[in-house]
Formats: C-alpha cells, structure tokens, sequence
C-alpha cells in the first residue's frame, strides 16, 4: 500500500475494496437462502448479510487503520471473522488520484466512518435486489466529505457475471468515479423517496408537491443513486428513521458531484462521533442544478401554495367533522400572522361552520370576553397563544379543545395540527371526492369579528356568505384592488381588513409575504426585494414611510400607489408619502368590521387628496343630520349611514345593540362623520363618538391630529377632550415630537394658536408621551389616552 499517500485518500481506496467483499457476502448469503432475519424494531429488519457484510468492512478497515473511530449500523462487530473476508489491498485507481489539499493532513482522530453494510435490508428480503447497497461514508471533522456505495446486484438482471455489481466512489472536492453522472430533465419533477417506511407525513408532503413522478425505492444509496444518474430531481424524506450510517456515503458522493444533502429544513447533518444516531429532522436531497431552497420553502412550511391550501384545507375539514363538530358549530383561530392561518378558516367554510378569528395580543381578560361571546368549540391557536387561551379555560362557558397549528409536535399538552389530522380523518379520505355543505348563503354565519373596542366593549360581528361574497365579487371584479400584485401580509389576519386581502389573494392565487410583527428592516427589505407596487396599509405604517429615516437606505423605486384604511390619514401625511416615495397616488379607502370592511374607495384610476373616494357598487350611502337626521346634502357632515348586501347580520346575542346600530329600514348608523363634494367624493371627518364639544362647538380630534403632525418636530400625535366644568370638554393633545427635538408644550400650543380657529385651541394642555397608543388596524386608543389624564389628575 502506498503509505505515502494522504489517510483520506487511502481510506477511501480501502473502502471501495472492503464494500466490494461485502458485496460478495450479501450474494453468497442470498443465494444460501438462509437470511437469518430478526426484527430489530418496529419496520426495521437485520438479516446474517447484514452482520457478515459489516464484520468483513469493520475487520477491513480496523485491521489497516487500528485507531480510527468506525461506526456501523449493526454496533460494534465481533472482528474475528474468517481470513478472506479481510482485504487490506487498495483500489489503485483512487490511490492514483490527487486529494484535495483541505484533506492532505487530515489524521485520525478528525476522522469518523460511518458503515451501512446493507442499505434496503427491507428490499433484500423481499428480493428487490438492486434497491440494495452497500455504504462506507467519511466524515472529516463532523463534515460528510467521502463516500464509497456499492451495489452488490448492479445489472443482476442481465445474468452476465463479469457486469455483476458495481461501485461508485466520491470525494469532495476531487469529484466523483464509477458511474457516469447525468442531470435529471428540466421542466418535470420526479421525486424519489421511501419505499417501506411511508407514512402521513412523507405522503402529505409529496402530494403538496405536484410531482409528476415519485419513485419509492428502498435505501438511502440507491435513492440518491436515482439523483446522479438523472432520474429524479429531489429525494424527499421528511419524517424521522434515516440513520447517520444511511445518509453519510451518498451525501459525500452527492455533494462531491455538485447536489446536496440537508435536513428537511436546508440544515446540514454532522457526523463527529458524539451525534445521535437517528436523522430526526427527515432528510431532503437534491440532485446537481437543482434550487434546494425550493424544494424546502415546498415541503417546510416556509411558503406555501394553492395546492398545499386546498389539501390541507380539505382533509382538516374531514378531521373536524370526524373529531365530532357539527355543522353551525364555531370553530376559533387565535395566532399571529402565519402560513397555516387560513387552513382552519377554509375547513370550517368548507363544513358550514362559523370562523372567530382572535386577536393574537388579547390579554387573558380581552380573550375570554369575545370567547364567550362566540363560543368556539376548537380553537387553532399558535404555540405564541397557547398560554393565553388555557389560561381563559376557567372562565369559559364552553370549553374548546386547542390545537396548535404551527408546531410539528404537540404542544404544552396540546395536539399539534398533524396529529389532529393523522388521529381523526378517514383512512379512505378521498380530495377528489370531497365536497363543501350547502349552506343559506344569506343567513348563514361565516365569520364572526370583533368590532373595534376603541368604544365601548367588543362585539362579536355576524358576517354571512353573502356579505364574503358581495366584497369578493365586488373588490375583485370591480376595479378596486390590484390582486394580482405581491402582497404584504403585515396586516394582521384576525381583523377584518387584513383578513379579507389575503382572502382575495388566495381566490386568485396571488403571492402573499406573510409577517409575524412588524419589525422595518424586515418591512422595507421586503418591499424592496419583493417590488410591492401596490402596498395596503394603515395610517401608523404610512407615517412611518413618511417620517422614518430608514425608509431612504431602501430601493422602494417600485411602489406605486398606497391604499390606506382603518382610520383617517392626514393630508400631510398624503402629501409627504406621495413626495418621498414618488407614488402615483395614495388612496384612502373607508369602511368597517359592521361592513364587511367596504364601503368606500377610490377605483384604481381616480384619486383626490384626502378623500375615501365614492360609495362602492350595490351600497347606498347617506349622510345624516347629528340632531334630525335628516339626509344631507354635499358639503355637509353628518353621520355617514350605509345600506347594502355588506352591511352585516347582527351582533352575536345582542339584539339591543344590533337595533342601536341597523334602523329597521336597514341602515347601518357607522357612527362616523363624513361629508360628500359635489363629485361625490366622500371624506370622513371624524367618529361621532369622539368628538369633542368645546362650548358647544364641535372639535373633531382627527383634525387637531391632522395639524399636529404638519410641525416638522411632530412625530404623532393623539388628542382627546377632557371634561370641564365651564365649557364642556377642552382639546387636550398627546404628542410624540421626534427624539433630538427640544419643543415645549407652549410652543405646540402657539402652533395650534395659528393654525385653527378659536374653539379648537389646546385648551386641555399638552403632554409629550413617547407613543400614541393604537388598535392593530391604526385607530388611535383614546379611552387609554382618557386614562391618562385621569391618572394624572388622581395624582394630583
Ligand atoms: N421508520 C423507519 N424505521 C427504521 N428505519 C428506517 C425508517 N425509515 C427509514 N429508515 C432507515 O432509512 C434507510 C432508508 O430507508 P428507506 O429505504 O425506507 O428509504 C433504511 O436503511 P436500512 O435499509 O439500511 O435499514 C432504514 O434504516
Ligand atoms: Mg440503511
């Protein structure tokens, strides 16, 4: 032997010579007809081949390389085995080849082998004998780098002995021998993967994927074999059960040729001598040209498509019904932002159930009001959620059994979404021939939503199909929103207006960038990398494109126009967004949970700075005296009423409110005011609720905001009246002035002094706070800002 050469290079000779007498073993063995089978576990058979093949690598190699640490799936081998199963001589044409400089002084104690003397025991003994193989694989420092796979019945088919068997041979760095690589066709995706250790998992995975082929071979040589030689894109395991003995030689000869060989989430696999044994997180390889990072974003969760949607959706409806929900049962979802929201939601559609979505920062207070006005019977909560909602569980009249949908094991004693599915759907479900219920589109309940608490408490809003549909139709075909533009998913789902626009997305298969929170490196690079041109946001998010420094180290030359909703955005901020971005246009939009968000908007070519644009089609809308009311005509602010196929059921269990809310002709009071021009371009003036009566006089904060936020030291600004005694209430503003400001209150009350007129001074004072506290869809908290000021006074 040539004791000159490099260890890994001599390891790698000795172990193609070592494999090909294993080889011989697994034969002779076979054709003895006596396999000698135990079951070592559950699915997972030994036969005397497999203890002969590894005794006669083990005693090879131990015998050349004393020292060297070598681990084998069959454990630690008896070594006194007889003399011609030794081989210590070398493959002389690996000798020859150059090793790549990384592994000239590579030693020993760096080095762990890893043996599978017989890959496919399962396929073995049921004859399936080219699945078979045999694996010698080199770690280097806990890194796969070389990797011997022999099959010992490589063309046993044609009967010819002398092309009996082959083996093939990579290293990092220096490439691979043996066998001729070939690149699977473009344009198709054939995927390989198990062939006697399916399960749901691997199944559900696979058919995410549309593939238009999958191979289900045994052995983890033989499956990667199919990769190099061009006859499958990607070999997709994403279940635990693989070994480290299974994945060691084909990831080195894989990677060798250029492929790959990870976890099932992209992270690659060590193989120093103290890692566990079992691959627990599945594994996903790739054959040489392939975008790995496409078949994980498929198969983990990372994105997620129509396909994967409507199965999943499918087969949790079945799982629901069978765990025993009947249809008008309500089913609940409690979670931040994230890929699987919307599959309880279209499962519950689906079987005529009712959908509460819960806002996922509810206190535990917050969450058992609204849970018990709705009354979910199983609720999908996020692990982020879990706590909050077990902690209700005292306080609720109907108990929900939880699931938690983003976790792939159960969770503080909560099942996980897969192990809800794997339990309860029909082991004969069937996607083809599953069907949605028949429900009363009119009457039937599809979402309940609870209306904004910036008065009063929450109310659990009824909305039905009909008021889902008349949106849908309308936004989509009406020339209301581009949905077929890239969308943020930074809304949160649970409310009304960014529920329904990832909705509309997955009607027409636009691609939505789900956010979990808010954080503007994150915002801006997706806006910048994703080329939003069409951005839907709230009046917080568009002063922070107005006013954040940040915004200008981002390319956000893509964006178009800016649609606004929620709550009243001031010109200003208009006006600054459409100079610094260069946008087309900002389009304010209006409407309310009670409305099935919409009511108002700009069509996609009319804008006028300011206004919610006009009454969207089959609304009416009127605008009534504050004391007859009477309907006005332009230019005159009232109540903003609406009427229409939006306008909702009710509130759940409250008839009383509902009546203070819908007259009996049907009129929805929105308790906003508003005004309309002459071309019946509609502009809100503020809540009704919230205005504040200066001797009688009318203050609308939203306009003392308005002109707050026009003083260049002004960040934002939150104003409320406060009650005295003389005249009524007082405008009393909350103000953020940006960090190196030194404003003083007199200052912003001089401000105000000459920019409005005589009843909407600052009477009440001014205080500089450090944020204005808002609902997640941007309305401004002022009860919490009341309390301020009451706290204040206490103290006084
Ligand atoms: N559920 C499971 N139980 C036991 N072993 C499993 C398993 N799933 C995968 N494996 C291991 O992964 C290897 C490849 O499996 P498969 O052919 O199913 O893709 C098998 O190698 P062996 O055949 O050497 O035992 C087996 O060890
Ligand atoms: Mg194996």
């Amino acid at each position: 032997m040539a004791q000159s050469a490099p260890l890994v290079l001599r390891l790698m000779a000795s172990s193609v010579t070592a494999a090909n007498r294993a080889g011989k073993i697994i034969r002779d063995i076979m054709s003895r007809g006596d396999l000698g089978i135990v079951e070592k576990g559950k699915n997972d058979l030994q036969t005397e081949a497999d203890r002969s093949a590894q005794r006669c690598i083990m005693a090879s190699l131990a015998q050349q390389y004393p020292n060297l640490l070598i681990i084998g799936e069959e454990g630690t081998s008896n070594c006194e085995v007889p003399s011609d199963w030794i081989v210590t001589d070398c493959d002389q044409s690996i000798l020859a080849q150059q090793c790549p400089p990384e592994y000239v002084d590579v030693n020993n104690k760096d080095v762990v082998v890893w043996i599978d003397p017989l890959d496919g025991t399962a396929e073995y003994t049921q004859g399936l004998l080219d699945h078979v193989t045999v694996l010698v694989g080199i770690a280097v420092k806990g890194k796969a780098i070389g990797g011997v796979i022999h099959q010992p019945y490589y063309n046993y088919e044609s009967g010819t002995a002398d092309l009996l068997g082959r083996t093939l041979w990579g290293l990092v760095g220096l490439g691979t021998g043996g066998f001729i690589p070939r690149d699977p066709s473009p344009g198709k995706t054939i995927l390989t993967t198990t062939r006697s250790h399916s399960n749901n998992l691997v199944n559900t995975a696979l058919e995410a994927f549309q593939p238009d082929d999958v191979l289900r071979v045994g052995g983890a040589g033989h499956k990667v074999l199919l990769l190099m030689e061009g006859k499958a894109h990607a070999y997709v395991f994403p279940s635990k059960g693989c070994k480290k003995w299974d994945t060691c030689a084909p990831e080195a000869v894989l990677t060798a040729l250029g492929g790959k060989l990870t976890d099932i989430h992209g992270n690659t696999y060590e193989y120093h001598k103290d890692v566990e044994h079992p691959n627990l997180r599945g594994v996903l390889a790739t054959a040489r040209g392939m975008n790995h990072g496409l078949f994980i974003d498929a198969f983990t969760g990372k994105g997620t498509n129509k396909e994967k949607l409507l199965f999943n959706s499918c087969r949790l409806a079945d799982s629901i019904k069978n765990y025993g929900l009947l249809q008008n049962d309500v089913i609940g979802v409690f979670s931040e932002n994230c890929l699987e929201y919307f599959e309880p939601i279209l499962a519950a559609l689906y079987l005529g159930m009712s959908v509460t979505t819960f806002n996922s920062n509810y206190t535990v207070d917050e969450l058992k009001y609204v849970a018990n006005l709705s009354k979910p019977k199983l609720v999908f909560c996020s692990k982020d959620c879990v706590s909050t909602i077990l902690a209700t569980f005292s306080y609720l009249s109907t108990l929900p059994k939880v699931v938690v949908i983003n976790s792939d094991e159960n969770y503080k004693e909560c099942q996980s979404l897969n192990n809800f599915v794997t339990l309860y759907i029909k082991h004969n479900f069937n996607i083809v021939t599953f069907q949605p219920v028949q429900v009363d589109v009119k009457n039937h309940v599809a979402f309940i939503l609870y209306s904004s608490g910036t008065t009063g408490l929450p109310k659990g809003v009824m909305l039905t199909h009909f008021n889902i549909n008349a949106l849908l139709a309308m936004v989509i075909n009406g020339g209301y929103s581009l949905t077929q533009e890239t969308a943020i998913g930074l809304l949160p789902f649970y409310h009304t207006y960014g529920l329904f626009l990832v909705f509309m997305r997955i009607i027409v298969s636009s691609k939505v960038i789900v956010m979990k929170r808010f954080e503007s490196h994150v915002y801006l690079k997706a806006l910048q990398d994703y080329k939003i041109s069409y951005l839907h946001v709230v009046p917080s998010l568009a002063y922070f494109l107005a006013k954040n420094e940040l915004v200008d180290s981002y390319d956000l030359s893509s964006l178009k126009v800016v649609i606004c909703g929620g709550a009243p955005l001031s010109k200003s901020i208009e006006e600054t967004l459409i100079k610094r971005l260069n946008l087309e246009k900002v389009r304010q939009s209006y409407g309310m949970t009670e409305s099935t968000l919409g009511v108002l908007s700009h069509k996609i070519d009319l804008f006028r700075y300011g206004s919610c644009g006009i009454v969207l089609p089959n609304i009416s809308i009127k605008i009534i005296d504050l004391n007859t009311g009477d309907a006005l005509g332009p230019n005159q602010s009232g109540e903003l009423c609406c009427r229409g196929p939006l306008v909702m059921k009710g509130y759940i269990n409250d008839p009383d409110n509902t009546k203070k809310v819908i007259d009996d002709e049907g009129w929805l009071h929105t308790g906003d005011v508003a005004y309309y021009d002459e071309n019946k371009l509609f502009y809100i003036v503020d809540r009704l609720k919230e205005l504040i009566k200066y001797k009688g006089f009318q203050v609308a904060p939203a306009e003392l905001e308005a002109m707050l936020l026009t003083h260049p030291d002004i960040l934002d600004a939150g104003v409320v009246g406060i009650p005295d005694e003389k005249n009524g209430e007082l405008p009393y503003a909350f103000v953020v002035k940006s960090p190196n400001s030194n404003l003083s209150e007199n200052e912003v009350k001089a401000f105000a002094k000459e920019k409005v007129s005589i009843h909407k001074q600052l009477r009440g004072g001014v205080q500089f706070v450090k944020e204005i506290p808002r609902n997640p869809s941007g309305k401004i908290l002022r009860r919490i800002l009341r309390q301020k000021i009451d706290n204040l006074k206490a103290k006084l």
